[in-house]
């Protein structure tokens, strides 16, 4: 994808047009921003974010009190509520005109300022772990929030990075960048100072870009450009950087739309059967206004946003935050998680352990080379080299000088350095890297005694054994080669890894973290598989699950797995759960493969090399000290590295999708129930079942009643297995549960015509009092698949559900209720009412486990991967 095009149009104000910056020289653009190479000061950049704003590619979607309210009041619902209320009015029916209002007011505030709560602890956590940069400041470098970066700022850039704004390279060393996120293309580009003639920017090398990553390397940015002013900027807002929906949302959307179009075909049918039958009157205008009402779940929004949100303070308070509300359900529906090695089953304290020649020998050459490559390697420094340098004796590398290098990187699993040492009249070139890559590349073998001899077959079988054998002793190893080379050769590219005289391997320990077994072992218990995908050897990998005792099958390499498409090997990861010497894009691709088999993945890495996987995951998880491309890919960060913790966070994600799933199925069943019978004895009475403020009196009670769903408990059963989203399941329930509460209305309403002879308001009194105590106390019922008495429910359920129960009651059966039209009920009738609600209940227990049935492992098959 060609970006540039778009930069053009939705121009936002420009800042002193960023244009070209990257083909003005240095200094000219240094003087236009008035800016140092040693940075800004702090005063500086304060008056600069004021100046231009937040560098924020996209402004806040979040939007402002006063906003939300007049989008409330725009709503089709609220607005035909204001309409009905302004007729009342105009009529002199002043009690509606009244009661209506106070209806709307009361549902907009609940609805904003629960909305607003949730929004601003969610909000709160996600700053907790936004992105950071390295910016100098007052001439010493500070880590600053990117959304403070203000153009003229220096900014340094290293492996693992973000570019947090535009802006061209001061320096650099080794920089290479993914700019897929701009070009679409994936191979990396070089980063070095200009100057530059190029035209276009995929031409600018000396220019690097906001959303773009540096992959390798380090380099010193001056920021030209910041927020919208940015090429991305420019593109996220023409997109709306909008991320697709998730398999959940779109559930829920769709059972929204589906429910829409019911509830508009039955208004208006109802209208135009009253108005066959006696014309038009305002009072079927409001009752098919208030039907629509109290069928449309309107508050599953906010019953959503507010669920998920305390789910993510929970969480939270569990040191598991999540970016991206929906993320919750992914990770309740999660069932395999993919995991690196490093940091999640081990504790990353690598120390380098020793050093050992060809014949095993202990080694000082091959750790001293080991030290040489490390100290002057450039680009990423891994926790490998951190270990080596901090394990080095004093002053190891004086006396040698760099001449050329070529940095790490996860595809060739190595790194290598050109060096010299004054007087001598060759170069040596060192490489280190993954044992097997480097012995490949090794046509000769260097004895302990120091002299060359050339890798037959037999050396090397040798050599790849005791690899071998040191691998699963748990010795994370790194093969160490060398290669004379003419002092006239002053670079090299990876063309000159070859032809390698192999001295040894440097080992490593990294000590297996005691706490992941019983981590997996309560992931496996709780349905979810754990696989794991390592850069790292089979032999260590398979010493650390043996250590650990963790069970997994099978074992996949890197090699094997390049060999197979993509259709073999969605065959083959199902029954495989190691997969060894995995590049990143390979790690992706094994994530996608497991999605095509109807999997729901979760992928927890920390490194650039797990970032393409992070994406292509259902749920993408990484933690706390992990780099920024991974933690920016992710939707969930783990505060502490710990699988324990994670398997906290899938608890709560089910109980968060459990209690949502409460609401729906009251929405869908019992209060959906209510209304159609409502509609459809409106056609056979006489007179409308209930007036339309009524209804509307039932909604909202029945509104308050629910409230206190999201901080309900889930069973251990719910607990135990993962949830997903399945439309089949939540229509079946509905298909069973409505037409029982349909029936039990019928019930009431055949009782109280021809049992009772009830009048008009009598029979809406009780009709308002089946309607609104089935409605409610069936949350009891329907909130747990065990038997109701065998499932506590959340005190706070409890409360809000007798308390709104209590409400109505005191409104149907107290004087207070003439405001409403209710009228008082013979005891007989009332007793008859509550045994029937009884039956209602029971009944609805018995049906229930034929409704929720199979909940479960439904619609996994044939699930579409999102792209
Ligand atoms: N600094 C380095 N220099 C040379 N080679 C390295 C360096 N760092 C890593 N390697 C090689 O690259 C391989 C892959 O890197 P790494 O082990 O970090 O991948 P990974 O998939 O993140 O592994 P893990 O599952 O342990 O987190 C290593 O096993 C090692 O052989
Ligand atoms: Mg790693």
């Amino acid at each position: 994808m060609d970006t540039s095009d778009h930069s053009g149009q939705n121009t936002p104000p420009r800042q002193a047009d960023a244009g070209a910056f990257w083909k003005e020289a240095d200094a000219h653009l240094l003087a236009r921003l008035g800016a140092r190479p040693e940075g800004l000061t702090r005063a500086e950049a304060e008056e600069r974010l004021a100046r231009f704003g937040p560098n924020l590619a996209v402004v806040s979607l979040r939007r402002g009190l006063l906003a939300k309210l007049g989008k409330r009041l725009v709503e089709p619902l609220t607005a035909i509520l204001l309409m009905a209320a302004a007729i009342s009015g105009a009529t002199g029916d002043w009690q509606s005109f009244v009661i209506i209002l106070a209806i709307v007011l009361f549902s907009t505030v609940l609805d904003i300022t629960q909305e607003q709560k949730a929004e601003s602890a969610v909000e709160a956590l996600k700053r907790a772990v936004a992105v950071t940069a390295r910016v100098c400041r007052d001439g010493t470098v500070v880590e600053v929030a990117v959304r403070d970066i203000v153009p003229g700022d220096v900014v340094e850039l290293d492996a693992g990075r973000l570019v947090p704004a535009d802006g061209v390279i001061l320096s650099a060393h080794g920089a290479l960048a993914n700019e897929a996120a701009l070009t679409g293309e994936p191979y990396l580009v070089e980063k070095r100072p200009g100057p530059c003639a190029g035209a276009t920017p995929p031409e600018a090398f000396n220019a690097a870009f906001a959303g773009t990553t540096i992959v390798s390397g380090t380099a010193r940015l001056l920021v030209a450009a910041t927020g919208r002013s940015t090429r991305f900027g420019a593109i996220s807002a023409s997109l709306q950087a909008r991320e697709p929906p998730t398999s959940f949302e779109r559930g829920v959307h769709a059972l929204g739309m589906l429910i829409l179009r019911l509830t508009a075909f039955l208004v208006l049918f109802v209208l135009l059967t009253q108005m066959l039958r006696q014309g038009l009157s305002l009072e079927s205008f409001l009752f098919a206004v208030a039907l629509a009402v109290g069928l449309t779940p309107e508050l599953l929004p906010m019953v959503m946003t507010v669920t998920l949100a305390r789910g993510a303070v929970r969480m939270a308070q569990r040191k598991v935050v999540v970016k991206r509300l929906s993320a919750i359900h992914d990770l309740g529906a999660m069932d395999v998680l993919c995991t690196d090695k490093t940091g999640t089953l081990t504790e990353a304290r690598i120390a380098h352990v020793g050093s050992f020649a060809v014949d095993g020998s202990e080694s000082q050459r091959v750790g001293a080379l080991a030290v040489l490559n490390s100290r002057f390697c450039g680009g990423m420094r891994s926790a490998l080299d951190d270990a080596i340098l901090a394990a080095a004796p004093p002053a190891a590398e004086a006396g040698w000088t760099l001449v050329g290098d070529q940095p790490f990187d996860f595809e060739r699993r190595r790194a290598a350095v050109l060096l010299s040492r004054g007087g001598e009249g060759t170069h040596d070139l060192v490489v280190k890297g993954a044992p097997e890559a480097v012995l490949a590349l090794s046509t000769h073998a260097e004895q302990p005694d120091g002299t060359s001899v050339p890798l037959d077959d037999a050396l090397r079988a040798r050599i790849t054994a005791l690899i071998e054998e040191k691998g699963s002793c748990g010795l994370r190893l790194l093969g160490i080669a060398h290669r004379p080379m003419a002092a006239s050769v002053t670079s090299i590219g990876p063309q000159d890894e070859a032809d390698l005289v192999f001295v040894g391997c440097a080992a490593f320990l990294d000590p297996p973290k005691a706490s992941a077994t019983d981590a997996v072992a309560r992931l496996m218990r709780a349905g979810v598989r754990v696989k794991i995908i390592s850069g790292d050897g089979g032999a260590v990998v398979r010493h650390l699950v043996e250590t650990l005792h963790l069970p997994t099958r099978g074992m996949m390499t890197g090699e094997e797995i390049s060999g197979l498409g993509d259709t073999a090997l969605a065959a083959r990861v199902e029954h495989t759960d190691l997969f060894v010497r995995v590049d990143p894009d390979q790690k992706s691709r094994i994530v996608r493969a497991l999605r095509r088999r109807g999997h729901t993945v979760g992928f927890m890495g920390d490194g650039i090399n797990d970032a393409p996987a992070i994406h292509a995951a259902d749920v993408g998880l990484s933690v706390e000290g992990g780099t920024d491309v991974a933690r920016e890919a992710a939707q969930i960060i783990l505060l502490t590295p710990d699988l324990g913790v994670l398997a906290d966070g899938v608890a709560e994600g089910r109980r968060t999708y459990a209690n949502i799933m409460k609401y729906v199925r009251m929405g869908t069943s019992s209060n959906f129930g209510n209304m159609l019978s409502m509609a459809f004895a409106s056609l056979m009475l006489p007179f409308l079942p209930l007036a339309p403020l009524q209804i509307l009196l039932n909604n909202l009670i029945y509104d308050l009643s629910e409230i206190g769903i999201p901080f309900d408990t889930a069973d251990a059963d719910t607990l135990a297995t993962p949830q997903v989203w399945d439309m089949h399941a939540v229509l079946r329930f509905t298909l069973v549960m409505g037409p029982l509460s349909s029936v039990f209305d019928m019930a009431t309403f055949g009782l109280l015509m021809w049992g009772f002879g009830a009048g008009v308001d009598e029979f809406r009194t009780a009709w308002f009092v089946e309607s609104i105590a089935t409605q409610i106390l069936v949350i009891f019922i329907i909130r747990t698949a065990r038997p109701f008495w065998r499932s506590r429910p959340h005190p706070i359920l409890a409360a809000t559900s007798l308390g709104a129960l209590a409400v109505a009651l005191l409104l149907a059966l107290t004087p207070l209720g003439h405001v409403v039209g209710f009228a008082p009920v013979p005891p007989a009738m009332l007793a008859a009412i509550a045994a029937l609600t009884l039956v209602y209940l029971a009944a609805a227990e018995a049906l229930k486990r034929v409704a929720m049935g199979r909940d479960r492992h439904r619609g996994r098959a044939g699930r579409v991967p999102r792209s």
